[in-house]
């Protein structure tokens, strides 16, 4: 039996997207880990590898038009991703013929939605990034008993920065810096410490991200995620930085605020509920790179010989918009 995935991205952010549906059995959680480190692998994997595999299935919740689940480069499942549930919207909306839509996630279904392409040839969806909670427990945070983090120094991570925790529901740790910080290596130290396994103060590791201001409404977000490392974007990040920005910034709800990363740009709302609770929206690229055709034998071998990996023509389209931007 032949098993096809997408490659995809969202702002350079790579994924597979693997459709359980269209297999004759659904993966087993081993093989979903084991498929995962090898097709992601950027050395040997499959096509130049990835971030991560996007598991898209059917889901039981009525208002849902489908499930997706997240597993990182490393095998961890991760609870949200949010460039990653914009192509899997895509894929839905191709499959089923709809525009705007949920699909079920870890702790939510979430509402997606195709927007206005962000240029010619730049398919662009939108996703609604929630719940949002500040609660260490929520986080899998251990800071000297905080019930939560709010712009606060820890010494053992920086003498210097002050850093705000936010799950959305991935744990997120975002501190705003400088430009020379932003590009340092401070972020690699602090994050890879982070998600070491051994730390006392995240266990289960964190995303990372260093967030600039570069004018109102205008941020630059880099990320080291838990599960992969430095990635070209991260969505949640974007949104929880996006959060942070508007409530601790100067920054404002309901503003569209454009998010640039290394990977390319997205755009980002704020929204604050009557009862003081925030999500996001994040609008940006869902980038389908090419398909790539093999057997399930293969596929569960790591083999990648005989893989059959046509490319589409989005990819000169996606280049084009960035080029644009600087
Ligand atoms: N790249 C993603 C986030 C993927 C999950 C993350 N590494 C985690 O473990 O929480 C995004 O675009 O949000």
């Amino acid at each position: 039996m032949d098993v096809t995935l997408t490659k995809v991205h969202g702002s350079e952010n790579a994924f597979f997207i693997l459709d359980q549906t269209k297999l004759a059995h659904r993966l087993s959680e081993a093989e979903l880990k084991q498929v995962t480190q090898q097709v992601t692998d950027r050395k040997t994997g499959l096509a130049g590898g990835a971030d991560g595999v996007l598991y898209v299935d059917d889901s039981d919740h009525p208002q849902a038009s489908g499930k997706m689940r997240v597993i990182n480069a490393d095998g961890s499942e991760a609870s949200m991703c949010g460039n990653g549930i914009r192509t899997v919207a895509r894929y839905l909306s191709e499959q089923k013929q709809q525009t705007d839509f949920k699909i079920e996630t870890m702790y939510a279904d979430l509402n997606v939605k195709q927007a206005q392409d962000l240029a010619p040839q730049v398919k662009t969806f939108q996703a609604e990034i929630s719940p949002v909670s500040f609660k260490a427990e929520d986080l899998g945070m251990h800071i000297a008993d905080l019930p939560a983090l709010h712009h606060v120094k820890i010494p053992a991570l920086s003498k210097q920065l002050a850093f705000t925790a936010v799950a959305v529901p991935n744990p997120h740790l975002i501190s705003f810096v400088d430009h020379a910080t932003l590009l340092g290596p401070e972020l690699g130290r602090i994050a890879g410490y982070l998600n070491d396994g051994a730390n006392p103060y995240f266990p289960d590791g964190v995303n990372v991200s260093f967030v600039e201001i570069l004018g109102p409404d205008h941020i630059f977000v880099r990320t080291f995620e838990r599960g992969v490392g430095f990635t070209n974007a991260c969505g949640t990040g974007m949104s929880a930085a996006s959060l942070i920005y508007v409530l601790e910034q100067g920054g404002h709800f309901e503003q569209t605020i454009t998010v640039r990363n290394p990977g390319g740009m997205v755009k980002t709302l704020v929204h604050e509920t009557p009862a003081a609770t925030y999500w996001m929206e994040l609008i940006g690229n869902a980038t389908f790179v090419g398909t790539a055709t093999l057997s399930l034998a293969a596929l569960l071998a790591g083999d990648f010989s005989q893989t059959q990996f046509v490319k589409s023509a989005e990819q000169p389209a996606y280049q084009n918009f960035v080029n644009r931007l600087n």
